[in-house]
């Protein structure tokens, strides 16, 4: 039987300021699948995440990657295994450091972690320049750009650099937290094609997090709806039409069919 690559099994968090963003949530991700995960603003989506990826202090539940319990790990035990675990988040110019150049953000993981060859890097890993310039190429920008600082990249070039960064460990998964939804709608595009491809040719798992159904049911497998901080719907992307359907999902699609 293939173990799942994450399993979370009742999660919640409540804020210091008494309001329970997450109210006991469950979510398993196979490897190779991407899981949607579409919820209005403030449904605890990002709160989520933050759990999943050991961000935040669990209040209830258990998180585990493949067989290991996170959730009854030290902070020094995360650490350890945290890089198994990419994130990429709305804001690319927040995460790429604005004084360091493209090449030094790019690696700032594979430096970090020098006993780990992906075998798509297996030829270049030596040579820390090919390396970064295998990364860039496998995300369509040119190589030049790793000498270059943030400032003089697009947003959208500046995601796939995020990507890059992501994939350059070859972690077991991805959360992927509303990526596209500061770029313009044609660069949100190339950048969902983008990420289809990495994780069709990469067999990637990926979580990707949402507010828009359109892109969530491009992308996903499976898609869950949050909703006050429960999932109130889960079903396979050919079941979204089906008669089943919550009426809150069923309002989604009525707007994104609108
Ligand atoms: N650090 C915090 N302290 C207190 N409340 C918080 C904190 N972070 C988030 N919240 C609250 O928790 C709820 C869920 O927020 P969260 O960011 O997880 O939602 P979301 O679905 O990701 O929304 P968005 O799509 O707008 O990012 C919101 O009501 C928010 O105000």
């Amino acid at each position: 039987m293939m173990l799942d690559v994450l399993t979370a099994r009742n999660i919640k968090k409540t804020y210091s300021s008494g309001y329970r963003a997450v109210n006991g949530v469950s979510i398993s991700i196979k490897k190779g699948e991407c899981v949607g995960l579409i919820g209005e603003s403030g449904s605890g989506k990002s709160t989520l995440a933050r759990c999943l990826l050991m961000l935040e202090k669990l209040e209830e539940g258990e998180i585990f990657l493949y067989d290991k319990p996170l959730h009854l790990m030290k902070k020094r035990e995360i650490r350890k295994v945290r890089h198994h675990m990419q994130a990429v988040f709305q804001n690319p110019s927040a995460a790429i450091n604005p004084k360091l150049k493209i090449m030094d953000s790019l690696m700032e993981v594979l430096d970090t972690h020098p006993e780990i060859t992906p075998v798509y890097i297996q030829d270049v890993r030596e040579d820390r320049e090919r390396c970064a310039a295998r990364l860039m190429e496998m995300v369509g920008l040119p190589k030049r750009y790793l000498y270059c600082y943030p400032h003089e990249l697009s947003g959208g070039q500046k995601q796939r650099v995020s990507i890059a960064r992501a994939i350059s460990i070859e972690p077991s998964i991805i959360i992927l937290d509303e990526p596209t939804a500061s770029l313009d709608v044609c660069t949100q595009q190339q950048i969902l094609n983008l990420l289809k491809e990495l994780q069709k040719q990469l067999n990637l798992s990926y979580l990707f997090i949402s507010h828009d159904l359109s892109t969530v049911y491009f992308l996903s497998e499976r898609i869950f709806v949050m909703k006050e901080g429960v999932f109130l719907d889960s079903f396979y992307k050919d079941e979204l039409f089906s008669l089943q359907r919550h009426p809150y999902t069923k309002k989604l699609i009525s707007l994104f069919e609108s």
